[in-house]
């Protein structure tokens, strides 16, 4: 049984997972974000090191390698990796969960490898608004926009996979409903067994 929280944020491109990982993470403050690598572009505003470790394709073999990725896949023609330091460090900061933004790739391969992580899979309330949400964001070409649209289909046909589905409709609720898995999760009788434990031994 794992004392960390592992929890798998997946969605089609657009559905919101980024926009719901911020709101968990700004309320959790003893979770922490797992930043991957990935050879995609940054786009305006995004940091290195911050939402993502930006490299290119040589650097990524070589990490590939190295076996410094506990998953990794290419997803809308780009290299995406979660390092097994993101959970080496989660562990050593103390934090009580990490979260996962990965395809559904990156999902199955997490799972095999840990057991008790947790799958959510957010979905779009109708296929029309994730065009709309992809479009509206204004951060990828139209050749983009439409290479991710097409992908979401693939991704939304592996939802059965997953542990928990968020339908990102109205966004106070589908914020509120990862919230809770969190929580849920981080409050399993396994986890806090140790709290009762300590209390049972002062009898
Ligand atoms: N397998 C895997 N997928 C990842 C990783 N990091 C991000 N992704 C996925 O790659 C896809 C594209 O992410 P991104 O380029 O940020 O675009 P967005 O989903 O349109 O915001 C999303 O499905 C992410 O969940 C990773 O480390 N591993
Ligand atoms: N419930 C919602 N209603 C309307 N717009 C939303 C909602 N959730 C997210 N968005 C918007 O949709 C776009 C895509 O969201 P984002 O979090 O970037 O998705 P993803 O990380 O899954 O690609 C962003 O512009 C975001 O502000």
């Amino acid at each position: 049984m794992d004392d960390l929280v592992l929890l798998i944020l997946c969605s089609p491109s657009g559905a919101g997972k980024t926009t719901l990982t911020r709101h968990l993470l700004d309320n959790l403050k003893d979770f922490t974000f797992s930043v991957s690598h990935t050879t995609r572009r940054p786009r305006a505003g995004e940091q290195d090191g911050r939402e993502y470790h930006f490299v290119d394709r040589v650097r990524f073999q070589t990490l590939i390698a190295e076996g410094e990725f506990a998953e990794w896949a290419e997803v809308h023609g780009n290299l995406y990796g979660t390092s097994v330091r993101e959970i080496e460090r989660a562990r050593a900061e103390g934090k009580r969960g990490i979260v996962f933004d990965v395809d559904y790739q990156g999902a199955r391969q997490i799972k095999a490898k840990l057991r008790d992580a947790i799958g959510v899979f957010v979905l779009p309330p109708s296929m029309d608004e994730l065009r709309r949400r992809l479009e509206g964001r204004g951060t990828e070409d139209a050749a983009a926009v439409e290479r991710r649209f097409a992908n979401a289909w693939h991704e939304i046909e592996h939802y059965g996979f997953f542990d928990y589905l968020v339908v990102n409709d109205d966004l106070d609720r589908a914020k509120a409903a990862v919230l809770g898995i969190a929580l849920a999760e981080r409050h399993r009788r396994w986890r806090l067994a140790p709290t009762a434990e300590l209390l049972l031994k002062a009898r």
